[in-house]
């Protein structure tokens, strides 16, 4: 092997590899980073963005979103959004080594266990939440509360469920408002909402004061090329390309099946395309939205879509592409007109953040969430006629009307799934994300299903990103529901004595009829696209096996955000970081 493997050129990259990962991204180059522990092993990986440069928008907590359209943001648009007012609606999604953990909100939380089972309730056995938590372990670095912080906002935990010693920071930001962490808390109690014991023992219901992916060391972003890229970088069984495009999976047949022979990519759309040979496997890691257009591109997916662009078809899947959901967010304005603020000035604050590693500039997205059950949320008379309204809806009804029956089969049996467990109330379906002056109101479990589909042959072209939001109109009626619940918390005495004011619905917006006025104009992506390839059977619209194999296919994984099968109630990078660990076991053939 050359040395000096951080950055490659042509000239030293080999021709063939072991193991090549397309996307070196959050899953991608987490996985690629544990089979290269292996020195045996060649492994490369092919990323589209480059290296960041630990910028502030990247490093400090306070700037989370502002790397939106940067360099390291593809910036995807979706399709017009019928039923949200036609609104496009604009996606940052990584382009750049560790991919979304280098942009995300740092937010860092597990789901339910109900959430994790209900995937194997889809024919994946190994994905229980008790077979995830020793990958959750494994990547975690837990840090235990200091005993002050963790008195004043009654922290508690169960270190069995926690990892110490892995490589994601997961810290307690040090920086609250103390009248605004108490006034939620108190306010969620008097709802008959409880303080949840420990978020990540797979009870993730209720209100609690959750972790971020922030070293507390230095107060910055913890992310997936810290902590898995830089440590392997020179391994001279590591080797990754940057700024290279992955353009389509060669294939060649193999008996009944295929086989994956090589990988091409290209700087440009301009530029010729480059080829590398794959020795044992390749595994797709280029995201919900990148991993289903490169697959197409390649000619597995759908056949009818593959044909109309001319794109030979290697195999008809259905499933590629198909069931995108995404959890999308509202925000509530409410603001508190007496709440004490911290008083700072912007220079005070800079200098507790460099001298002290506390204040405002700590504090990345709200450090205080709130995960309701539909009972919990709205009682048991609501939770029926939720349930029963769900179950009446034939499967296809609110499908996009060209959904293939294998996919309409996939998901029939989703809606089984999601009837019974949110019926059980084990599972959330809206997360409330509390930060002073307004609350965002996020749908756990949507019912409508989208889809990403290429327009062109290129992986360098745009492809068709539909969420569908509320094409399932069962979704408005949750957020109306959300919406009420809200206005509850606001008007008890722990939120009423600083005198909010409702500015976004708004006071006038009282009938269901306005509140789903309200959410048309300002449903947007929670920059959770996933589920794009997902693990099922494939009579069910599945794309990769309980081993990420994609179906049909010896030699090809698919590791990403794209497998999810169902969108568990959480923010995702614990889950996929979990997922990324265990394919990792998967491929080196460990049994967990
Ligand atoms: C702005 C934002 C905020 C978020 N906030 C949170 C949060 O606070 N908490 C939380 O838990 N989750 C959050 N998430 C979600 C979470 O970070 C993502 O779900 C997760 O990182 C996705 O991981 P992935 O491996 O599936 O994809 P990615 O990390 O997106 O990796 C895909 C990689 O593949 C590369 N790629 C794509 N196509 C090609 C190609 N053709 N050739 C070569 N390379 C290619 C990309 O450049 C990218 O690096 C957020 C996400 C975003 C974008």
């Amino acid at each position: 092997y050359p040395q000096n493997s951080q950055i490659i050129s042509e000239r030293d990259k080999l021709a063939t590899y072991d193991y090549v990962v397309i996307g070196g991204g959050h899953a991608g180059i987490t996985v690629a980073a544990r089979l290269a522990g292996d020195p045996k092993v060649s492994v490369l990986v092919i990323e589209a963005g480059g290296l960041d440069k630990s910028e502030e928008i990247i490093t400090v907590p306070d700037q989370i979103l502002k790397s939106r359209n940067s360099e390291y943001d593809w910036s995807f648009n979706s399709v017009p959004q019928k039923n949200v007012n036609n609104r496009v609606i604009n996606i940052p999604a990584g382009k750049v080594v560790g991919g979304g953990t280098v942009l995300n909100g740092m937010l860092f939380d597990r789901a339910s266990i109900s959430d994790y089972d209900a995937w194997v309730d889809l024919g994946n056995p190994g994905w229980r939440y008790k077979d995830l938590l020793p990958y959750f372990k494994k990547n975690e670095r837990f840090v235990e509360p200091p005993k002050d912080l963790a008195e004043e906002m009654r922290i508690t935990w169960d270190p069995k469920y926690h990892g110490y010693e892995g490589k994601t920071y997961s810290s307690f930001p040090p920086w609250y408002n103390k009248e605004i962490t108490h006034g939620w808390i108190n306010a969620n109690e008097q709802l008959g909402v409880p303080l949840a014991f420990d978020a990540y023992n797979g009870t993730a219901l209720g209100v609690f004061y959750n972790t971020m992916s922030v070293d507390p060391r230095t107060m910055t972003r913890s992310h997936a090329r810290l902590a898995y890229y830089e440590p392997v970088k020179n391994q001279s069984n590591f080797h990754i390309l940057m700024r290279k495009h992955v353009t389509k999976i060669l294939f060649k047949k193999k008996g009944k099946n295929v086989e994956v022979e090589g990988v091409e990519y290209a700087e440009s759309e301009d530029s010729p395309r480059i080829t590398v040979k794959v020795k044992k496997e390749a595994i797709l890691s280029a995201g919900g939205i990148g991993s289903p257009r490169i697959l197409q591109a390649s000619g597995v997916g759908p056949s009818k879509l593959l044909k109309s662009l001319n794109i030979p078809v290697v195999l008809d899947m259905p499933g590629v592409g198909a069931n995108l959901q995404d959890h999308a967010w509202n925000t509530f304005l409410s603001e508190l007109t007496t709440l004490p603020t911290h008083g700072l000035t912007p220079e005070e604050a800079e200098t507790l953040y460099r001298v002290n590693k506390t204040g405002p500039r700590t504090v990345g997205g709200s450090n205080l969430l709130t995960f309701l059950p539909l009972e919990m949320m709205s009682g048991p008379a609501y939770t029926k006629k939720y349930i029963d309204s769900y179950k009446a809806q034939s499967p296809a009804q609110f499908l996009s009307t060209d959904t293939h029956p294998s996919v309409v089969a996939g998901y029939a049996a989703q809606k089984t799934i999601l009837t019974k467990r949110l019926a059980r109330n084990d599972m959330a379906a809206s997360e409330f994300s509390a930060a002073p002056q307004f609350t965002f109101i996020i749908q756990q479990h949507p019912f409508s299903r989208g889809h990403v589909h290429i327009t062109s042959p290129s992986t360098f072209t745009a492809p068709e990103i539909d969420f569908r939001y509320g094409s399932n109109p069962l979704d408005f009626d949750i957020l109306v529901e959300s919406v009420r619940w809200l206005r509850k918390a606001y008007a008890t005495p722990h939120l009423s004595k600083y005198n909010p004011v409702e500015i976004a619905p708004g006071p006038d917006a009282t009938s269901d009829e306005a509140i789903t006025e309200w959410i048309k104009t300002t449903m947007d992506t929670m920059f959770h696209s996933c589920c794009t390839n997902a693990m099922m059977p494939k009579g069910l619209g599945g794309v990769v096996d309980s081993q990420l194999k994609v179906w049909g296919v010896s030699n090809l994984r698919v590791v990403d955000a794209s497998v999810i099968p169902l969108i568990p109630a959480t923010h995702l990078q614990s889950t996929v970081y979990a997922i990324a660990e265990k394919a990792a076991d998967l491929i080196k053939g460990k049994k967990n």
